[in-house]
This record gives structure tokens, sequence and C-alpha cells, in this order.
């Protein structure tokens, strides 16, 4: 069966999948990125955090295509809100690509945080934030050591949306799966040759027990590409958008305000216009 038929049984407001060939184009294109940016950097190779999901192990994948197994190292960092059953997904893909990969508890860096600012750690987003941003520090801190690039796992849906922690999970030095649509990340994974059982995961950040992003964001990914893809990163309007799929007003207008409301999450920090003195 080809990669590409695996997901064929899924109907979707707006059939954003992509052909074998264009698969096979994308995956050297996105393979090509990353040895690319490894060697324009004159770095010795990269590093990234394993989660067990499908954005995480496809980029490993793609990677270890890319460079090499030898020269991608996993950062796998448990904290108290994972599963199990996602931290040891995150080691087999490690094991499966035969990549270095260390496991590192981060609770207990994470409340030192919540021991520094009393208090702050009761909004739960603050808290939940404050492991992702240790996750990018430890990136960082084994990049610095070995020499090595952070590779980022976001995706064009997440992007677009600003569905990721600014300075946190967006802290890498290149994206190699940013310009694909959420639908089309899990068609590449399968196409990488991802195992199934990842490759049909439902998505979560795990901030929090039980948390899914499609949850989170009140859209299903299927319904929030097909509104960026016609509305955002197309030129339709929004009463076009609903005639054009099965969606409401409302749903455009939520996508909409994801997108407007995160413009700062994609931007350099702005300073004032520079004074002619
Ligand atoms: N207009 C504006 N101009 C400039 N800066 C602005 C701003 N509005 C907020 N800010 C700054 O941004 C901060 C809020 O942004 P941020 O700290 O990111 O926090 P926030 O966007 O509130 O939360 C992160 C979101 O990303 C999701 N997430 C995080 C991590 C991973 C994943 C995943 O899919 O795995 C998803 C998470 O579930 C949540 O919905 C504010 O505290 C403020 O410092
Ligand atoms: N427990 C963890 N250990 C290591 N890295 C993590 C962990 N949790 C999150 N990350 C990193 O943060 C990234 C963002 O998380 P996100 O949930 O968006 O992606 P994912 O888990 O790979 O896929 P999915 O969105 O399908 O859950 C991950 O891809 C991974 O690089
Ligand atoms: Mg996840």
């Amino acid at each position: 069966m080809s990669e590409s038929v695996l997901l064929e049984e899924e109907s979707t407001p707006l059939d954003l999948r992509l052909s074998d060939d264009e698969l096979d184009r994308v995956h050297g294109h996105v393979t090509d990125f990353i040895a690319e940016q490894v060697d324009a950097a004159g770095a010795e190779g990269a590093v990234l955090g394993l989660s067990g999901g499908i954005d995480s192990t496809t980029v490993a994948y793609l990677a270890v295509d890319a460079l090499g197994a030898e020269y991608l190292r996993g950062l796998v960092m448990p904290g108290s809100v994972n599963t199990d059953e996602n931290m040891s997904d995150a080691e087999r893909v490690a094991e499966d690509l035969g990549i270095e990969y260390d496991v590192i508890e981060i609770e207990p860096i994470a409340e030192a945080f919540y021991e520094a600012l009393p208090g702050a750690s009761d909004e739960r987003m603050a808290e939940s934030n404050v492991r992702v941003r240790v996750r990018a520090v430890l990136n960082y801190f084994a990049a610095n050591a070995d020499g090595r690039l952070v590779l980022g796992t976001g995706n064009r849906s997440e992007a677009l949306t600003g569905y990721f922690t600014k300075y946190g999970d967006q802290a890498v030095d290149c994206n190699p799966i940013g310009n694909l649509y959420k639908q089309q990340v899990r068609q590449l994974a399968a196409h990488a040759g991802v195992p199934r059982d990842l490759v049909m995961k439902t998505p979560s950040a795990e901030m929090w027990t039980g948390q899914t992003d499609e949850e989170e964001l009140g859209l299903d990914y299927d319904t929030l590409d097909a509104v960026l893809a016609l509305h955002v990163d197309g030129p339709l309007s929004t009463a076009a958008t609903v005639r054009a799929l099965d969606v409401t007003a409302e749903e455009v207008a939520r996508v909409e305000e994801l997108y407007e409301s995160s413009k700062h999450k994609r931007a350099m920090p702005p300073a004032p216009a520079e004074l002619s003195l």
C-alpha cells in the first residue's frame, strides 16, 4: 500500500492531501533544507526534543534521512503531565532511528522556577509555559555544548494560529516542517516511515492533563487547515469560505482571531522607529 493511501479513508472539508509524487518532492526538499541549514551553520549536527507526538517524530525521521543517525541527538524531557505512553513512544522513536538520546526529568527544574516567583504558577498557562521554556533551555544547552543546531517541529497550522509558547517550543534554529499544514505533516510522516500508531495519534501539547490541541483551538485540524488555506493564506472572503467549506462564519472568525492575536509571535520584538537626532 502506498503511504498516501494510508490516509485516504479520511474525508476532509478541503482536500489538501499531497500526491505520492508531491510527497517525494516535499520529502527531498525538507531533507535538503535540514542538511543545508546544518552545513551553512558549520554545525556538527542537530538536536531536537522528542515528545512521542507526530511533529517531533516526523522531524526526527527526516533529520536522520538528511544527516544520518550519528548527527542527531534527541532529548526526551518528561514533566509531571506527560503520559508514560508518550514518553516511551519518544524513546521508541530514538531507538528505532538509532540516534543518541537523553531522558531528562524537567519537574525539579520547573519547580525551582515556581519557588522563585511564589504565586505565579497558580495561573495554569504561566505554569505550563515554564515547562515548555525549560525544554527550550535544555535544547540550547545541548546545542551549545556539541556545536549543533536546534531543530524546530512547528508546522504551518501552529505558526498561523500562534499555537506555541513564545520563546518556548518556537525557540529553535529552523523549522523543517514549518510550511506544511498539520494534515500534510501526518501524510509526510506516513511517507517517511513513521509507525502508523504515531501517525494517527491525537495531537496534544500535554501542558495539562487531558489537553488536546483541537479542543483548545476550538476546531478540528482538518477544518482549521481548510480555513487557513482558503481564507488566511488564500484570498477568499469569510462569506466565500463559508460557501466553499462546511463551516460557519463563527468558525472562520475564530481562525481569524487566532491569526490576528498571534501576530506578535511571528515578528521580531518591535523597537521605536529611529529618531533623527
Ligand atoms: N500583542 C502583543 N504584543 C507583544 N507581546 C504580546 C502581545 N500579547 C501577548 N504578548 C506576550 O506574549 C505572552 C503570551 O504568549 P505565550 O507566553 O506564548 O502564552 P500563550 O499564548 O498564552 O499560551 C501558549 C499557547 O500555545 C499553546 N502551546 C504551547 C506550547 C506547545 C504547544 C503545542 O502544540 O505543543 C501549544 C498553549 O496550549 C497555549 O494555547 C504574554 O505574556 C506577553 O508577554
Ligand atoms: N516531553 C517532551 N520531551 C521532549 N520534547 C518535548 C516534550 N513535549 C514537547 N516537546 C517538544 O515540543 C514540541 C512541540 O510539541 P507539539 O505537541 O506541538 O508537537 P508533537 O508532540 O511533536 O506533536 P503533536 O502536536 O501531534 O502532539 C515537540 O514537537 C517536541 O519537540
Ligand atoms: Mg505533542
